[in-house]
């Protein structure tokens, strides 16, 4: 059994008034029922509770941005979720809904908790409809968009495909406005884009396409495939299954040595980092060498922060920009004590250093 990871973007699900689009989300439920029936194990990352909520009523009184976030995916997450349990049960499925926020993946304990959740839902034929639950989640730990959740749900429910549904076909090689650019049908991990995408949203979006390139990537470096598509054509993700290669779409190229369970929660862990360490160049070319090296305390110049034992730490460069992601073996304490020093144990051992 394949398991995919759809997220269909705000894009997909809003009309140009700003509202849902109903149409739309019926026609992702069908493809979801057919993926279903044809032995694929599903979990949706759905937007569209502000588009749902928007709709619904006029505020009172002029909101800011944060209480008008609040208010609208409140009303509209309901009505969302309530679309979909209906158009499922016509096919006779069942959902389930999973409402999370960036901090509930903040330590491996709560990681390995949203797994469990989905687990158990998978396990008992549950399709789990995920969303970030706007209501609350507004400090700078907010997803940059549903792209960024929808990422750390593949690396985590270890999915062989992520397909991320947006309004346009694939990544271009150019603005997907001018006629003669085409879709770029297959990026390896290591390809640069960042000549090709403009730094625009379309009109309901959060993060852009410099975000979902950047997940994409992240993803496929892990050893899954994504594929952006667009969730606005007929049936696309059937073509996907069926014919993908008369399907125009964009495929992120999967690492084949795929990353261990605990590096890939590392990897999506940044955020979370209580210390940053600066290494000095040799540190930092050993670790971008061909070959497998933990960090050692010699190769490190600074620490910043206070962190205990087996929590997650940054790792930069000289000029400051980030170059992996690690579990700490010591509490910065120890660690400042022994900024320098030969023969310790590693900072970060191999097994918990993840790469940017
Ligand atoms: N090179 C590019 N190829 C495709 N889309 C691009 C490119 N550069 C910028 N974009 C923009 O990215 C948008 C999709 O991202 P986004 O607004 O976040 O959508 P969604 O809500 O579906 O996540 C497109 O509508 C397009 O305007
Ligand atoms: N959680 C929000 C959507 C967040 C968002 O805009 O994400 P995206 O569709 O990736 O641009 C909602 O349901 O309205």
């Amino acid at each position: 059994m394949k398991r995919i990871v759809v997220k269909v973007g705000s894009n997909v699900l809003t009309r140009e008034d700003g509202k849902l689009d109903v149409t739309r989300l019926s026609a992702i439920v069908d493809q979801v029922a057919w993926l279903k029936r044809n032995d694929y194990e599903v979990i949706l990352v759905s937007s569209g509770a502000m588009a749902c909520g928007r709709g619904e009523l006029k505020p009172e009184c002029k909101l800011d941005t944060v209480g008008r976030r609040q208010l609208f995916s409140a009303i509209g997450q309901v009505k969302l979720i309530g679309y979909y349990h209906n158009l499922f049960q016509e096919y006779g499925l069942r959902i389930g809904q999973v409402l999370t926020m960036k901090e509930s993946f903040s330590t491996r304990g709560e990681y390995l908790n949203q797994r469990a959740c989905m687990t158990v839902m998978l396990k008992n034929d549950v399709i789990p409809i995920v969303n970030e639950n706007d209501t609350v989640s507004i400090t700078e730990l907010m997803f940059t968009d549903n792209d960024e959740l929808s990422g750390l749900l593949a690396s985590m429910m270890d999915a062989d495909t992520l397909i991320i549904l947006s309004n346009v076909d694939g990544i271009f090689d150019g603005d997907p406005k001018v006629p003669t650019t085409r879709v770029i049908p297959f990026v390896n991990c290591d390809s640069d884009l960042s000549e090709y995408i403009q730094d625009t949203k379309s009109g309901f979006g959060r993060g852009g396409m410099i975000t979902k390139a950047g997940i994409a990537r992240k993803v496929a470096e892990e050893g899954i495939k994504v594929i952006i598509a667009n969730g606005t054509t007929d049936n696309i993700l059937i073509d996907l299954a069926r014919r993908p290669q008369e399907t125009i779409h964009t495929e992120f190229r999967p690492n084949s040595t795929p990353t261990s369970r605990v590096k890939k929660w590392i990897a999506h862990s940044e955020s979370f980092a209580k210390g940053v360490v600066h290494i000095n160049q040799k540190a930092e070319e050993a670790l971008k060498g061909p070959k497998a090296v933990s960090l050692l305390l010699v190769g490190v110049t600074a620490i910043e922060g206070e962190f205990e034992e087996n929590d997650i730490i940054n790792v930069v460069g000289n000029d400051n920009k980030l170059i992996a992601v690690g579990r700490s073996s010591y509490a910065s304490s120890k660690a400042k004590q022994h900024i320098g020093a030969h023969d310790m144990k590693p900072l970060i051992h191999y097994d918990y250093l993840y790469m940017e």
